[in-house]
């Protein structure tokens, strides 16, 4: 099918376009579809699921006092991101890039992003194999970025007045990313070390990571990270307190509450799939013409449904990769303990088959950050927006 390019349309955003640094809000813009798309796609969602799981374990924890998730249930928000946009949000990476900036994707655009893919990809693969715990600390700082990123954005989109200055922007980027990478470590530690510490098991490593987990270590992250909270929400404030504050403030609170309450593995992917993924795939419809006419002609699911057939390819493509390296490393990994045992079942099993996942994931979001923040550039959004104010 022939797509129409951005160009040349109302409100576009493209950075080689002669646009002021903000989208033009008139009615059915680009700016003001990406508000409502973020809105009804992004964020809306997410507050009844986050929200939702938040109150229902509030109240089943205080009448039943256990803090324990059934494994099925554990594993399972992460078993769904495979499918449903958790992998599949990145899987657009290779169209993605052109139409933020206006573009129609080219076969030279589609191959600059694989061969990106595959030297980056391949470099923390081979880092991995290398220094373990260095990767994994560097995977958990890569996704406080990149989350944090992802939120920056969102609020943008939705038309944030308060976040135009250096500190509060780059504290919003902190304390969003730190949300679910930090948070999970003050409320549940133990658990928090058996995820990593699968991560670098699948290397034959150990994580030796006892100072991390102290009450003392982490009391003071928790303080620091409570304080740059609260620091960042006042200066926001300050700046402009509309109602994107107002909506920043009360999702810095709710996932405050979710990730000292919710049990981390489960925890996370929930948030992988209905927070992160949902606001990158209402990014997604805002920059693709088709997707976007689609959305505020015939509404989200059609628009979603677009995307999904965007992602489809390279999703299944990522999937069968990844049994594969799970086959293979069945016999090649020092552990020798995924695809064979995962057949078995075992809690250990489970554990390793996760842990696989969550580094074959890493792998691809070294390359999937750089594309973002390309987009980001090429959108004025993000920390992007703090260079051109130079
Ligand atoms: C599961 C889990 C963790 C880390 C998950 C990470 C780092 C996921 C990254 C996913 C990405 C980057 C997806 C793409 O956008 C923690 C917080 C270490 C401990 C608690 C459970
Ligand atoms: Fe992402």
């Amino acid at each position: 099918m022939d797509e129409p390019t951005g160009h040349g349309e109302n409100g576009s955003v493209g950075r080689g376009e002669s646009m002021p640094s903000r989208a033009v809000e008139t009615p059915g813009s680009r700016g003001s579809i990406a508000a409502s798309v973020m809105r009804r796609v992004g964020v809306r969602p997410a507050w009844v699921v986050i929200g939702g799981i938040t109150l229902v374990w509030a109240i089943a924890t205080a009448f039943t006092g256990s803090q324990t998730l059934p494994r099925w249930l554990r594993y399972g928000p992460l078993a769904v991101s495979l499918a449903v946009f958790g992998l599949p949000h990145g899987a657009v990476d290779h169209l993605a890039p052109a139409r933020a900036a206006g573009r129609r994707p080219t076969a030279a655009s589609i191959l600059a992003v694989g061969v990106l893919y595959l030297v980056l990809g391949s470099a923390y693969g081979l880092l991995w194999w290398a220094l373990p715990v260095a990767s994994a600390a560097l995977f958990v700082a890569l996704t406080w970025f990149h989350w944090g990123q992802g939120d920056v954005y969102a609020l943008d989109a939705i038309g944030a007045s308060h976040l135009d200055g250096r500190g509060v922007r780059v504290g919003t980027l902190l304390v969003r990313g730190g949300l679910p990478m930090l948070v999970p470590l003050l409320a549940h530690p133990a658990e928090y070390r058996v995820v990593v510490g699968a991560w670098v098991a699948l290397f034959g490593s150990e994580l030796d990571a006892a100072w991390l987990l102290s009450p003392t270590v982490r009391g003071t992250l928790g303080g620091g990270f409570a304080l740059l909270t609260v620091a960042t929400l006042l200066a926001g404030r300050r700046r402009s307190g509309g109602r994107v504050w107002y909506l920043d403030a009360g999702e810095t609170a709710l996932l405050w509450g979710f990730f000292l309450l919710v049990p981390p593995l489960f925890a996370v992917g929930v948030y992988f799939c209905v927070w992160h993924s949902l606001r990158h795939i209402a990014r997604l419809i805002a920059v693709d013409p088709t997707a976007r006419t689609t959305f505020a002609e015939r509404g989200p699911v059609p628009a979603l449904m677009r995307v999904g057939r965007d992602a489809l390819p390279l999703t299944a493509v990522a999937v069968l990769l990844l049994l594969a390296i799970a086959v293979a490393g069945d016999v090649a990994l020092p552990g020798g303990v995924v695809a064979a045992d995962v057949a078995v079942g075992t809690q250990t099993d489970l554990r390793a088959a996760a842990a696989l996942y969550l580094v074959f994931i890493s792998v691809l979001t070294l390359p999937h950050v750089a594309i973002v923040t390309w987009m980001d550039w090429a959108e004025n959004a993000g920390l992007a927006r703090l260079v051109d104010e130079q």
